[in-house]
């Protein structure tokens, strides 16, 4: 500055909200063309590949807006003997924490009015992670809501042991292309009505 005062500061630009935006509008219209079945059908892929027989630890999310809904693929693991966790974000930019879900859970008003269990409800450390997506790429690379939740948790998850991290929404998000940054974590596979794929490297 040639006077030597401060610069203002720059912006703090987010690169991906043209592109979430884009993937918004590519999911509302998925959501609104589909007559019910895609969340079935998802299910039944989700499971048949990616669940063994062996009772596991899953980790859902709770459909807000156009997601698609995990009311099927939930009802259908906990009727297998799986336990059923649903994510928490007990604080920004930390990892999500995980709760038990059961049919019986009263579900309270979390952060950003997602429904989460209340805290009575036993803390527990997913091994298979049914992650929402805005856009997902053909390598993996995953476009959330922009608060980073899901890439702090995988990679404190991946730190810890073996997770299995599947997008599940409509066929319709698969995205050509978004940017990248260093700290996306990736996602071992994606699930939607038109089936299941393993995204085979991953970084
Ligand atoms: N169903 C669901 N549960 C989830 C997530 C998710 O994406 N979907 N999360 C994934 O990380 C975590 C919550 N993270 C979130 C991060 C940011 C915003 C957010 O920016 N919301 C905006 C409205 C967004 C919009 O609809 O345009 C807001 O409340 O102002 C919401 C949730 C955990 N639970
Ligand atoms: N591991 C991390 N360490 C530090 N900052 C991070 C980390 N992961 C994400 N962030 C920050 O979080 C913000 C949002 O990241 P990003 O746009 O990738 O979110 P997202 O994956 O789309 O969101 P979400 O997972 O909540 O759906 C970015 O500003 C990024 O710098």
């Amino acid at each position: 500055m040639q006077n030597g005062a401060t610069p203002p500061p720059l912006p703090d630009l987010d690169w991906k909200a043209a592109f979430r935006k884009r993937a918004k509008a590519a999911r509302a219209e998925a959501a609104a063309a589909d007559g019910g079945s895609a969340a079935m059908k998802a299910a039944h892929h989700f499971i048949e590949d990616f669940i063994p027989q062996t009772p596991l630890r899953i980790a859902l999310y709770c459909p807000v807006g156009d997601e698609l809904d995990t009311a099927y693929l939930n009802a259908d693991l906990l009727a297998a003997g799986h336990e059923v966790l649903l994510p928490v974000a007990v604080e920004e930019n930390a990892p999500l924490i995980f709760r038990q879900f059961r049919m019986d859970t009263p579900l309270i008003k979390g952060r950003y009015g997602i429904p989460i269990p209340p805290e009575s409800a036993p803390e527990a450390a997913p091994e298979i992670i049914a992650v929402p997506v805005l856009g997902v790429r053909r390598d993996g690379a995953r476009l959330g809501m922009g608060g980073g939740y899901y890439d702090r948790t995988l990679m404190k998850l991946r730190a810890e042991g073996e997770v299995l991290a599947i997008g599940f929404g409509y066929a319709a998000q698969k995205m050509e292309r978004f940017p990248v940054m260093p700290h996306d974590e990736f996602l071992d596979g994606y699930v939607s009505e038109d089936g299941a794929e393993r995204f085979e490297r991953r970084r």
